[in-house]
């Protein structure tokens, strides 16, 4: 292996310490952080997503709540609650997990959470300010993409980043985060020609494609920082493993520096969840 390996469960680590001393303080003078999550269908893997993000919370000293419904809920109940966790001041973010049943509309469910709560950051509002360079919470994945980069180490400023997915919750605003630092940023998706002329020009390649091991060791430039957004289930005849969108096995061997599934973008995607639901109850409390 010559790839240094970018440890999100150390990283997260680090950060979620310091959370805790800052929740500890904020608690101290009557404002301790609050994150709703809900739920929506038994979908096991958004389950366990959810358990981490609830357990990650109590670690770092803050209220949590779990709201479930079940896979036929009727969107005017979500909707409902959702109002109720607007108004509620012991709340601070809120975050409906993705993807919702057939019934419900996405989007109207997004834009029914407070923006001064939409920890992340999918409301068309926050959207909208990311892109004009004002960001309010910016989306949990990409933030913690950022800052494993950083813990890479080197200026991204005349980077040429090349971003494999364009989707609203990782390929879009991981793009224009890379742009704001100052990469040079590709975007490819399924319709892209030559997908390997793009990605072996990237000094940052990130994956967010949704299939195993699809970028090998020939598709990347030698020394290049390769992050692996992907969270995949392999069927249980091949071991049932969790793997992730980069054969980390091939191309370990010719990246500079590259993460791990599990144990890399993963936790810090939820770190950066605790991350803006902190820096919004500082905000409530006049911060
Ligand atoms: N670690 C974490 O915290 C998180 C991990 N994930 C994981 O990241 C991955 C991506 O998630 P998400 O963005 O929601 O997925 P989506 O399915 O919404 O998007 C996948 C993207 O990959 C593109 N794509 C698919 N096939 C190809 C191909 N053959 N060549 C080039 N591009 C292709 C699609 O292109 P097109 O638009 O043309 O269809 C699409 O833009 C998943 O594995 C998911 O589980 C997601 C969120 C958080
Ligand atoms: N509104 C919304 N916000 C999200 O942020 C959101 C979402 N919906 N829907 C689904 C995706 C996926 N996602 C993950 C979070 C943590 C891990 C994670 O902790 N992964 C661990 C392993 C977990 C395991 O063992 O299965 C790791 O990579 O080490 C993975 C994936 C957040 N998402
Ligand atoms: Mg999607």
């Amino acid at each position: 292996m010559t790839a240094k390996l970018l440890d999100g469960n150390a990283l997260a680590k680090k950060l979620r310490a310091d959370f805790k001393t800052r929740a500890e303080a904020l608690a101290a003078q009557g404002t301790r952080p609050g994150l709703a999550v809900i739920l929506v269908g038994e979908n096991p893997a958004s389950q366990v997503y959810v358990r981490n993000k609830v357990n990650a919370c109590a670690e770092a000293g803050f209220h949590s709540v779990k709201l479930d419904y079940p896979a036929d809920a009727a969107p005017a109940e979500v909707l409902a609650k959702i109002a109720e966790l607007n108004a509620d001041p012991a709340i601070h973010g809120i975050l409906v997990q993705l993807p919702l049943p057939p019934q419900f509309d996405e989007d109207a469910v997004l834009e029914a959470i407070s923006p001064e709560k939409d920890v992340d950051g999918f409301h068309a509002e926050n959207v909208g300010a990311l892109m004009q360079g004002n960001p309010r919470f910016l989306p949990c994945t990409p933030y913690g993409v950022m800052k494993l980069l950083e813990e890479a180490g080197g200026s991204l400023k005349g980077k040429e980043a090349v971003v494999i997915g364009r989707s609203n919750i990782v390929g879009k605003p991981m793009a224009m985060l890379l742009l704001h630092a100052g990469c040079t940023v590709t975007v490819c998706h399924s319709q892209t020609a030559d997908l390997g002329f793009h990605t072996r020009r990237a000094d940052i390649l990130v994956a967010a494609v949704g299939r195993p091991r699809f970028v090998t060791g020939d598709m990347v430039k030698p020394g290049a920082v390769v992050i692996d957004v992907g969270i995949n289930r392999l069927p249980a005849e091949q071991g049932g493993k969790l793997c992730g969108d980069v054969d980390f096995d091939s191309v370990k061997e010719v990246a500079g520096a590259i993460t791990p599934v599990p144990g890399g973008v993963g936790p810090m995607t939820i770190t950066m969840l605790l991350a803006n639901t902190l820096e919004s109850a500082e905000r409530a409390a006049g911060q």
